[in-house]
């Protein structure tokens, strides 16, 4: 079967989306930061991508029966106070949506946007199609003018079909650990992925794509490593011991959000190791659309015990451990020293 027409909305939808963060990125006020129940960030920028996607695909698929499962909800805004924030948010809708000029509407208004953030609700499961989104995955490196994603995937059946990762801060060119890259010169990078249909990547102003590989290297001495830039959002101490024991000789490469899978998908590193502090539950908008560039480019994503990730259970994905993202030859070699170094952390609970 195939999603050519998906494709296009789901491209077009997170473009959009990008521009919205772009701006937002660029002029970034403390005011448009609020802390969740969980105390993560969120901001005007990820309920306007939340609602942004969800009104283009709605324009773009007019016909198909539409369900969601994405990060953010309205309930905020809807309190006392949420007034001001949820202003900001429809203006900075309707000023993209304007500058776009793609649709001929009427402005939308503040209830518009609260039902299309809320259209992200479904619970998503084993039937039928879902989109599966990450309005901005990786806030904290939005806040730090650092790399974050908008992830976009839909689900058939249980399996991914397609994804769309837009990274409005990753250049074009490969990164490795050394440089430090400006946010003025770059247009961003859109990886996308159908199944059965490879990766490619375009620049998010809408150059010409290419197909996109993930590295090939056999040699684990060669190969470089991506993982969280937040401790707090995977073990480091773990990860070192992963790839000392694996042969890896080079420094973590530390980047926020599926930017990694973004990266790691056209071989501008050879692994990814990702290792929640325990009680973490892993949600499949973190990793849908990201596994499906990684894997359609010959990468391998599983969890720690070497099996397939399963978007089919719900809004979380139920792991054993941690993520684990490598090519096909690596993963053996890989799946050892994971087995190895987490045996002797448990044996060293400080690890
Ligand atoms: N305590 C946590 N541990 C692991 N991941 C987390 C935690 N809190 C939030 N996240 C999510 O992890 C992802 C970022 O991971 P990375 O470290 O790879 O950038 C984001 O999806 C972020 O959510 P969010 O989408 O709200 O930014
Ligand atoms: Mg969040
Ligand atoms: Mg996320
Ligand atoms: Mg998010």
């Amino acid at each position: 079967m195939s999603y050519e027409k998906e494709l296009k909305a789901a491209k077009k939808a997170a473009s959009l989306a990008a521009q919205l963060c772009q701006k937002v990125q660029k002029a970034l006020l403390q005011s448009d930061v609020h802390s969740k129940s969980d105390k993560s960030p969120v901001t005007v920028a990820d309920y306007g991508s939340q609602a942004l996607v969800s009104f283009v695909l709605g324009k773009e698929l007019p016909t198909d029966s539409f369900s969601m499962v994405a990060e953010e909800d309205s309930a905020d805004l809807r309190e006392d106070g949420g007034q001001e924030t949820l202003e900001r948010i429809t203006k900075l809708i309707n000023d993209t949506l304007s500058s776009d000029g793609s649709y001929d509407l009427s402005p939308l208004s503040g209830e518009d946007v609260l039902t299309a953030i809320d259209s992200g609700k479904s619970e998503g499961g084993p039937s039928g199609r879902h989109w599966v989104l990450d309005p901005i995955d990786g806030t904290k490196g939005f806040l730090r003018g650092d790399q974050y994603a908008i992830a976009l995937a839909l689900l058939d059946e249980g399996k991914v079909v397609l994804g769309v990762l837009a990274c409005p801060n990753l250049p074009l060119q490969p990164i490795g650990n050394s440089e430090k890259h400006s946010l003025q010169c770059q247009a961003g990078c859109l990886f996308f992925a159908e199944v059965g249909g490879g990766t490619h990547m375009q620049s998010l102003d809408g150059s010409l794509s290419t197909k996109v590989h993930v590295s090939s290297t056999e040699n684990p001495a060669e190969a470089s490593f991506f993982e969280s830039y937040e401790a707090a959002h995977s073990l480091h101490d773990l990860s070192s011991s992963i790839a000392t024991k694996l042969g890896v000789q080079a420094p973590p490469v530390r980047i926020d959000s599926q930017a990694k899978y973004g990266a790691l998908s056209r071989g501008d590193g050879a692994i990814y190791l990702r290792f929640p502090h325990k009680g973490y539950r892993e949600k499949i908008w973190d990793h849908a659309a990201g596994c499906i560039v990684v894997s359609e480019a010959g990468g391998v994503v599983t969890d720690a015990g070497g099996n397939p990730l399963d978007f089919s259970k719900g809004r979380f994905l139920d792991l054993d451990t941690g993520i684990i993202v490598t090519n096909k030859k690596l993963m053996p070699l890989l799946l050892k020293a994971v087995r190895d170094a987490l045996s002797e952390s448990q044996a060293t609970p400080s690890l």
